[in-house]
């Protein structure tokens, strides 16, 4: 497979804009050579959509660029890397030095996250309430919203991002996973949005300038979120209130700002390494010393499970560790929602069929393929349930192989490396289907999306490229 196969294939079934948008993309991702004879090549695809409002080539070859450019600078690079040529600046485009800002304030306020307020339960509102005030009158303070799954911690971020925005000052929307900033207008993971080394130790800062957009943004923004906190390591925490005392030029926790960190430490904490579970609490931020500046807001109504509140309080039983346990690690699960495990094939097709009941007549919508999922512990049975997942979808079938290459002498051993499925990386072999659900693995495009952990859906597919 060839680069240029890829976007001659994409072409076909592509608009302009997401052609240029899988060429950044290249750019960034692909151990490429002769990107300009690349871009020259699928120039005029790229811009098919601007010849309606432009006819001059080197005008149209400078609007393709200046979108690939931004579509790189989003995902942390420079154009200027990539051996393309110069931008004249044909628009007097003197804010592009803080695109970050600009983005930001572009991001939409959505009417029906401003109405959240309305329906807020008391103790969201008192939440609310305190952080607006703070926010209002410039008061400078960290909150640390408390609750367990369900609760509406991010019920609670929505109302305040919207209320925020809607007023005119800079609300930035972090998390610590990919999925989750999707969930949040305009959500970042905090490592990208605030370039937090992914190497960290005390002495750690961000790797911005204080000249840099980002630092801009910073010094801007009027209400910082960081939702799922609890999964993040402190010190990527403490790296940010050091560069933020160092932009501010204030000695004040987070250099004065208001914050709001949210996440459950009952839930998914942080990875460690090979940790012990004294390692991996040590290094949260319960351990860290912001922990006691934080003001906390606590929530305690579980808003998911209204209807089915011996099911919360169960989960509530469990993560405050009351539930009665099995040795030390076990609880028991209620009859009625569990399969009797057989060594056969019979439980696992009526799990299946539990979960996607007339998969046949439902496979193309897309309600129905998002709205249900089976979570395995370990990779082997998610390969398992995937082979039997595909087999089970309606349509023809399309394998893909992928193409690594070795360094090292390994060259005899090519078919059992290709045969493992370590963590992260994506097996050897996938087959696909129309309409299946596929997850994408890298955080290719987060302002729009596009993360590490997003659904996408098989659209169409050629021999080097996917549509979905
Ligand atoms: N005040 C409310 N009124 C109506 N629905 C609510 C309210 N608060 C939360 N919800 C709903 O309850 C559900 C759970 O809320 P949310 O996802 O915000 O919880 P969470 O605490 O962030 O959960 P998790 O920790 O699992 O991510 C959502 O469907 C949300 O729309």
């Amino acid at each position: 497979m060839t680069l240029d196969d890829c976007l001659t294939e994409a072409a076909t079934f592509q608009m302009p804009c997401d052609l240029r948008r899988l060429f950044a993309t290249i750019l960034v991702l692909c151990e490429k050579t002769q990107i300009r004879q690349l871009c020259d090549k699928h120039l005029a695809s790229m811009c098919e959509d601007y010849h309606r409002t432009q006819s001059n080539e080197v005008a149209l070859e400078q609007m393709v660029f200046r979108d690939i450019r931004d579509l790189l600078q989003s995902m942390g690079k420079d154009i200027k890397s990539y051996g393309l040529p110069d931008l004249v600046d044909i628009y007097g485009d003197s804010d592009v030095e803080y695109k970050e800002v600009t983005e930001e304030r572009q991001v939409e306020v959505d009417q029906e996250h401003l109405d959240i307020f309305s329906r807020l339960s008391t103790e969201q509102l008192a939440g609310f309430n305190d952080i607006m005030d703070h926010v209002t009158n410039q008061k400078s303070q960290i909150f640390f919203v408390d609750g367990p799954g369900g609760t509406g911690k991010t019920y609670l971020y929505k109302a305040l991002l919207a209320k925020v925005r809607s007023m005119g000052p800079i609300a930035i929307a972090t998390t610590t996973l990919g999925i989750t900033a999707s969930i949040m207008p305009g959500g970042r993971t905090a490592h990208s949005r605030y370039k937090i080394p992914i190497k960290l130790t005390h002495n750690s800062m961000c790797s911005f300038t204080k000249q840099s957009g980002t630092a801009e943004l910073l010094k801007q923004a009027s209400l910082l979120i960081w939702y799922e906190v609890a999964m993040t390591k402190s010190l990527a925490v403490q790296t940010l209130d050091g560069s933020l005392h160092d932009i501010m030029e204030c000695a004040l926790p987070f250099g004065g700002k208001v914050a709001v960190f949210g996440g459950d430490f009952r839930q998914v904490l942080l990875v460690v390494t090979r940790g012990t579970r004294a390692q991996i609490t040590h290094a949260t931020l319960l351990r860290s010393y912001l922990w006691e500046m934080i003001c906390k807001i606590r929530l305690m109504r579980n808003m998911r499970a209204q209807t089915k509140p011996w099911f919360s309080k169960y989960l509530l039983r469990i993560s405050n560790g009351t539930e009665k346990t099995i040795g030390d690690d076990y609880v028991c699960l209620p009859e009625d929602i569990v399969i009797t495990y057989t060594k056969d094939e019979k439980q696992v097709n009526k799990l299946i069929e539990d979960v996607f009941p007339s998969l046949h007549t439902n496979a193309m919508s897309r309600e129905y393929m998002s709205t249900r999922a089976i979570l395995s512990t370990k990779n082997e049975h998610v390969d398992d349930l995937n082979d039997k997942m595909i087999s089970r979808f309606p349509g023809e079938e399309k394998v893909y192989h992928s193409f690594d290459s070795i360094e090292d002498d390994f060259e005899n051993n090519i078919d059992f490396l290709n045969s493992n499925t370590p963590n992260g990386l994506p097996p050897h072999v996938l087959k696909v289907k129309i309409n299946c659900p596929i997850i994408m693995l890298r955080n290719l495009d987060p302002h729009n999306g596009l993360c590490n952990g997003t659904w996408l859906m098989m659209r169409a597919f050629q021999d080097n490229a996917i549509d979905a």
